[in-house]
């Protein structure tokens, strides 16, 4: 699939009531914004059928993250729209969360507290919510993200694990999934290393069976951690955390991890290893590594049958990453002499939790009253920056940009949009775009440089406009694939300022044909450039043509003969209709040759205006375009 613009809707009046190629964005006064916060997560007014072209959403403008309820207002008789005040955003919290989030969140919004709804109360729920709060219990699957009809911005996973959120659908319905990774790693280590103690002195079983009004000493008798090796799987936070302890005990620690810095394991007093080593050599195995469907059932009959015998095995992690029959059997087999924990309600009767060797408890690594507390901080402070449009740090499906590098990129991100929509306008319908080319012009070393906000942008440019996908951060390559549009990009060094990220961007649109001919460069695309000045993005360049126009309200491009009077001739005209001209620019090849006027009107003209621009006799084509 390609997608091609619509040029009927070129000359649509404002006030249609259909789709408009040119309304579906709000005010134009974000390219003077500095702020941090960036639309590129924003969801815009598309998921919200009862909104007119006449209306804008209150989206972006300072912040392309500006996931609020999007309202509308019309504003007729508006140079642009100002910014339209919204409701609170509803936060949907479906498990417990720690008071001190709670207040965070009820000082930014509307939060409703749901605990155990169904999939299907959740489902119906979730169209009126702009953000969800879960821990491990609630499933946030596809059909949530189906249901809530492009309302639900953000997802925060009150806790580390996130295999309960589907991440691709999270993307393909652009919101973000944000997580709280640090607040409970010390609890969940302590749960790991009081499993590991209480199952070396058979602390579960003995208490049981004291309280069963057994007295049954030589039954427990445990044993020794001090001087035995400890295996850890997963050398993350948990992972590292568990280590630390271990070694105050005195055991001997190795760990696997494939993706962990051996200095780092080193820094801790562990030696990383192979999984076969790992496994083979330990008489603990303790479990931290994430469920994905890499580790799903990593420890099934294969792997116990090369563990030592006898081996105990802890999982804190998941307990998808165990093959519950396999490890059943293992146990049975005297292979694993005892097991920590469970993490699933397990079914009634489950052999592994009825089994004599296994110790169980229900999910409660994270569960204390510190990290509970501290989790429920962390992912208030995430749902609301994402809820105010900055990109979090904890984000798990959309790049992670340090505040300083968007703070900088702001302008560009603004400046890459804009000529995403420019360069979509330019191109006649039918013209199926496949293939963009964006050249950034800069001083900077590509490592210096990240280009996927404004790489996003210039998707979200070129799509949104035409279509009715909501692009932004999280899904704009996903969607450019989804349509086919190819997107590459290339850098060219110049030898301007590196203070400042890009000097200019390239936007190159090869194989298609375009509305304004002059647009048009030798090996036929469609070329247009940009750049930002003062803060303000221009467009500098069209086709061949040298122009210096800001990139703000409409824009008229007209190519005629280089001669005296033409500014005045558009100008009269446009006058007459009460059409006040912003700018102006001309730009020429050569001297009483071909130029290009380009100019930029607060008012949209009506379809008679344009009709005269266009029967002035030196005036060979032009284009209205909005930005
Ligand atoms: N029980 C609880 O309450 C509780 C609390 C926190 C975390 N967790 C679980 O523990 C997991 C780890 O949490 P964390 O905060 O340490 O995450 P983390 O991302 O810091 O660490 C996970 C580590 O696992 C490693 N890993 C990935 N694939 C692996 C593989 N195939 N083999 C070995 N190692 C692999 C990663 O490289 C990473 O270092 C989480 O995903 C979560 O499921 C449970
Ligand atoms: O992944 C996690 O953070 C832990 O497993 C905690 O899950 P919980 O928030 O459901 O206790």
């Amino acid at each position: 699939m390609a997608l091609s613009s619509k040029p009927n809707k070129i000359f649509s009046s404002s006030s249609s009531s259909s789709p408009s190629l040119f309304f579906s964005q709000s005010s134009n006064s974000s390219s003077k914004s500095k702020s941090k916060s960036l639309s590129f997560l924003h969801t815009s007014s598309k998921s919200k059928p009862q909104l007119k072209t006449t209306q804008f959403t209150n989206t972006k403008i300072n912040s392309i993250l500006k996931t609020t309820t999007p309202t509308t207002k019309t504003t007729p008789q508006k140079k642009y729209p100002e910014e339209i005040s919204s409701p609170k955003p509803t936060i949907l919290v479906s498990e417990k969360l720690g008071e001190a989030g709670l207040r965070v969140l009820r000082d930014f919004g509307h939060v409703e507290c749901l605990y155990d709804l169904s999939p299907d109360d959740l489902c119906s729920k979730i169209s009126d919510c702009d953000a969800l709060i879960v821990r491990s219990g609630t499933k946030v699957s596809r059909r949530v993200f189906e249901a809530s009809n492009g309302r639900l911005k953000v997802v925060g996973r009150a806790g580390v694990g996130i295999d309960n959120v589907d991440l691709s659908a999270a993307t393909e319905f652009g919101c973000l999934v944000v997580n709280a990774p640090t607040a409970n790693t010390v609890a969940a280590a302590e749960h790991g290393i009081a499993l590991l103690a209480a199952m070396a002195r058979n602390v579960a079983q003995a208490d049981a069976s004291i309280k069963a009004g057994k007295w049954e000493r030589n039954k427990y008798v445990g044993v020794s951690m001090v001087g035995k090796t400890l295996a850890i799987m997963g050398f993350g936070k948990v992972g590292s955390e568990v280590a630390r302890r271990a070694k105050g005990l005195g055991m001997h620690v190795i760990a696997h991890d494939p993706y962990a810095a051996a200095d780092r394991a080193r820094g801790v007093g562990v030696e990383l290893v192979s999984f076969d080593q790992a496994v083979s050599t330990a008489d603990f195995i303790s479990l931290h590594m994430p469920l994905t469907p890499t580790t799903s059932k990593l420890f099934n009959d294969d792997t116990f049958s090369k563990v030592k015998k006898g081996v105990r095995i802890i999982n804190v992690a998941r307990g998808g990453v165990i093959d519950e029959e396999a490890l059943v059997r293992a146990l049975d087999a005297g292979v694993v002499a005892q097991v920590g924990n469970y993490e699933e309600p397990p079914p009634k009767d489950s052999k592994l939790v009825q089994h004599e060797n296994v110790i169980v408890t229900p999910h409660l690594g994270a569960s204390t009253k510190e990290a509970q507390e501290g989790v429920a901080i962390e992912i208030a402070e995430a749902v609301v920056g994402a809820l105010n449009g900055e990109l979090s740090a904890t984000a798990v499906n959309a790049p992670m940009v340090p505040p300083e590098v968007l703070s900088e990129l702001a302008p560009y991100v603004t400046l890459a949009e804009k000529l995403g929509k420019l360069a979509m306008q330019l191109v006649a319908g039918g013209s199926g775009i496949k293939s963009v080319r964006v050249i950034y012009k800069t001083a900077r070393d590509p490592d210096d440089f990240d280009t996927r906000l404004l790489r996003a942008m210039i998707i979200k440019g070129i799509i949104e406009p035409i279509s009715a996908s909501i692009v932004n951060l999280v899904n704009a390559d996903f969607t450019a694939k989804q349509k086919g549009l190819r997107i590459s990009e290339e850098r060219v060094r110049v030898d301007t300022s590196p203070e400042f990220p890009v000097d200019s961007i390239e936007i190159r649109i090869s194989g298609v044909e375009s509305r304004f001919a002059s647009s048009v460069v030798e090996n036929g695309e469609v070329k247009i450039e940009g750049k930002v000045k003062y803060g303000v993005p221009h467009l500098r360049c069209v086709g061949n043509f040298d122009v210096d126009v800001s990139l703000e309200g409409n824009l008229i491009l007209c190519r005629q003969v280089d001669q005296p009077g033409m500014i005045g001739q558009v100008g009269n005209i446009l006058a007459s209709q009460n059409v006040n001209v912003s700018f102006m620019s001309v730009g020429r090849i050569a001297l009483k040759r071909k130029a290009i006027m380009a100019i930029g009107v607060d008012e949209e003209p009506n379809k008679d205006t344009l009709l005269k621009i266009g029967q002035v006799p030196s005036i060979e084509e032009f284009v209205f375009l909005n930005l």
